[in-house]
């Protein structure tokens, strides 16, 4: 049996129970659990260095490619553990998919950026099936009116933005359940960013989204939970209206008003 299909109804898409993560002797997350809620932003914030990064790729097993990496604990989706043996990361990743800082195009055109991963997996049984997958996935992402008229350009031929855009709809081709962004706006300027932030509104309606940023702002205007991370734990977890107006724990009150980080 293909262990990822064991589904089973667990109220949230994903679950962490006791991980740690060390590069090394460094140990950059501290005994973390959480539970992310499916259609739901959760936002990871906290000073440079505190694990962010680190737990958010422990979650589709980015960090299985770094070879002094070492993670324990437990972290299931929808109920089933990622880190069991029998589970393939390249089939994990195609259900919990990622965008990273800065956008990364293949230097393929905008077809087959968005058609790449349901090629690998061999989604689409015809021609016709490929072209509205993309085309879905396109419109997902918020860019198939910009690029429906040169979908055989390349993909780093378009905008800082649009290439954003372009690697969340590679993304979401795969039909992902959950979508992890590494500071996706980062790159971006203004208005861009303001359009990505609008996409990941929207994303909600499909997806468990998790998204690192360093900003407050940004947290706080796409996120509805946010977990704040400090020297590699997870001090505080809620709703963002929460944490950014009555924060209980010290830590999170003094990063929320600008005293640390
Ligand atoms: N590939 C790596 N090799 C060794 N140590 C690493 C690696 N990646 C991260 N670390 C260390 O793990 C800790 C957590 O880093 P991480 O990048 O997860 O934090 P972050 O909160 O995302 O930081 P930032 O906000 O600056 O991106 C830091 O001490 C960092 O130096």
């Amino acid at each position: 049996m293909d262990p990822m299909q064991d589904m089973r109804n667990d109220t949230h898409k994903m679950s962490a129970k006791g991980v740690d993560v060390w590069y090394g002797d460094t140990h950059a997350i501290k005994d973390v659990s959480v539970e992310l809620e499916d259609r739901c932003v959760t936002a990871f914030i906290g000073p440079s260095g505190c694990g962010k990064s680190t737990f958010l790729r422990c979650l589709n097993r980015m960090n299985d490619t770094i070879e002094i990496c070492r993670v324990e604990g437990d972290i299931h989706l929808d109920g089933q553990d990622i880190y069991d043996r029998r589970v393939d990361p390249v089939q994990l990743r195609a259900r919990v998919g990622m965008v990273f800082q800065k956008p990364n195009p293949f230097p393929k055109s905008i077809y087959d950026n968005v058609a790449y991963g349901p090629r690998i997996h061999g989604m689409a049984r015809t021609r016709a099936d490929l072209d509205s997958l993309v085309e879905q996935s396109l419109r997902q992402a918020a860019l198939w009116d910009e690029v429906k008229d040169r979908l055989a350009a390349p993909g780093t031929g378009l905008s800082g933005g649009q290439q954003q855009r372009l690697c969340i709809a590679r993304a979401v081709a795969t039909q992902p359940e959950v979508l992890l962004m590494d500071e996706p706006c980062s790159a971006l300027d203004p208005i861009a960013t303001a359009q990505v932030e609008e996409l990941i509104a929207n994303l909600t309606e499909d997806f468990c989204v998790a998204i690192v940023t360093h900003s407050m702002q940004q947290a706080a205007r796409v996120s509805q939970k946010t977990a704040f991370f400090h020297l590699g734990n997870l001090v505080e977890y809620g709703s963002t209206d929460q944490i950014f107006t009555n924060p209980t724990d010290k830590r999170t009150e003094s990063y929320i008003t600008g005293r640390i980080g």
